[in-house]
């Protein structure tokens, strides 16, 4: 059997104040996966990358990256894993290749200038190697940590929100060279808020609430597991309470109504004809990972803690 590329085993993290970020969370990623890690802010997402980096301590339970305790064998963890982490963090006296060049000095690699120059060209960076890292816009910055997270060619690649403020255009070439890394073989390991990405990226994906792991399943059956329809609606006045046993969200005069099927939408159109509220704007979606992740995390979802 292959080794799968990361086990989580019962991860309990209490911080020094007493809060409890991840609580008893297991779960096993397989060797080539395209994986998800989503849940809301503060959900435990960064602290369980933290611990997998290394880079802080469980309270309680294991964690092991392709077959390396991460304690007990801490140097082939590390070398095994590769994180780009949510924050940019620079030394603002480098180039883009002096950066690379030092990290690969950190993991201990010598003549790595082949890869680096792979790396720096596959990333769309190679006008800017030989400059300061501080000169460069925020995307540009997010491709070096991107490049920095690959210098030693980990096969476990650990992504914590990669496109936050990033442009169209470069989601669009960071995402092709990603996926070409798991082609290749590389695992990835996926956190971001943009919940489409995940759905058409991940074959598999994890939620996370209150640090407790609340959904595990394929993409597939995530999304086959909230059938139905999303009906947005701008109305001129506001939504007869009729309807609030449907409401997903409201913001203003704008709702978002969780519909069973079609035929929900005439008892809606005549619940609104009915106190004669007229409808501004209507669109009608089919559920997608947005509506099961509203289901499972939003803190009026069943077992909310
Ligand atoms: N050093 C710390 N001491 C105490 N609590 C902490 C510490 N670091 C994080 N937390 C808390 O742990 C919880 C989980 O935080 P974490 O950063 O892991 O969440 P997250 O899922 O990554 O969120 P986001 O999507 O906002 O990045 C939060 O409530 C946070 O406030």
């Amino acid at each position: 059997m292959t080794t799968p590329a990361l086990v989580i085993d019962h991860a309990v993290k209490t911080y020094a104040n007493g809060f409890t970020a991840l609580n008893d969370v297991s779960f096993t990623v397989a060797a080539g996966e395209f994986f998800g890690l989503l849940g809301p802010n503060g959900a435990g997402k960064t602290t369980l990358i933290s611990a997998m980096a290394g880079l802080s301590r469980l309270t309680s339970g294991q964690i092991a990256v392709n077959g390396h305790d991460v304690r007990r064998d801490a140097y082939a963890a590390r070398m095994s894993l590769g994180v780009v982490p949510q924050e940019l963090v620079f030394d603002p006296f480098f180039s883009v290749r002096e950066a690379l060049q030092f990290q690969s000095g950190y993991f201990g690699i010598k003549n790595n200038d082949a890869w680096i120059d792979e790396i720096i060209t596959r990333l769309g960076l190679a006008d800017k190697a030989d400059t300061n890292t501080r000169e460069l816009s925020g995307g540009m910055k997010r491709r070096v940590m991107v490049a920095q997270a690959l210098v030693h060619r980990p096969p476990v690649i650990v992504l914590d929100e990669p496109t936050a403020g990033v442009d169209v255009e470069l989601r669009q070439s960071l995402w092709q060279f990603i996926e070409s890394l798991n082609r290749q073989g590389h695992t990835i390991i996926l956190t971001t808020h943009y919940l489409e990405e995940a759905q058409s990226l991940c074959s598999r994906i994890a939620m996370m609430k209150h640090g407790r792991l609340v959904a595990l399943d394929s993409t597939a059956n995530l999304l086959k597991s909230d059938t139905g329809l999303r009906l947005a609606l701008t109305l001129d006045n506001r939504l007869p309470e009729s309807l609030h046993r449907c409401l997903l969200s409201s913001d203003g005069d704008q709702h978002t109504l969780k519909l069973a099927d079609y035929g929900e939408l005439a008892f809606v159109l005549q619940a609104l004809k009915f106190d004669g509220i007229n409808i501004k704007s209507m669109s009608l979606l089919e559920t997608d990972l947005e509506d099961v992740f509203l289901r499972l995390t939003s803190d009026h979802a069943e077992g909310a803690a």
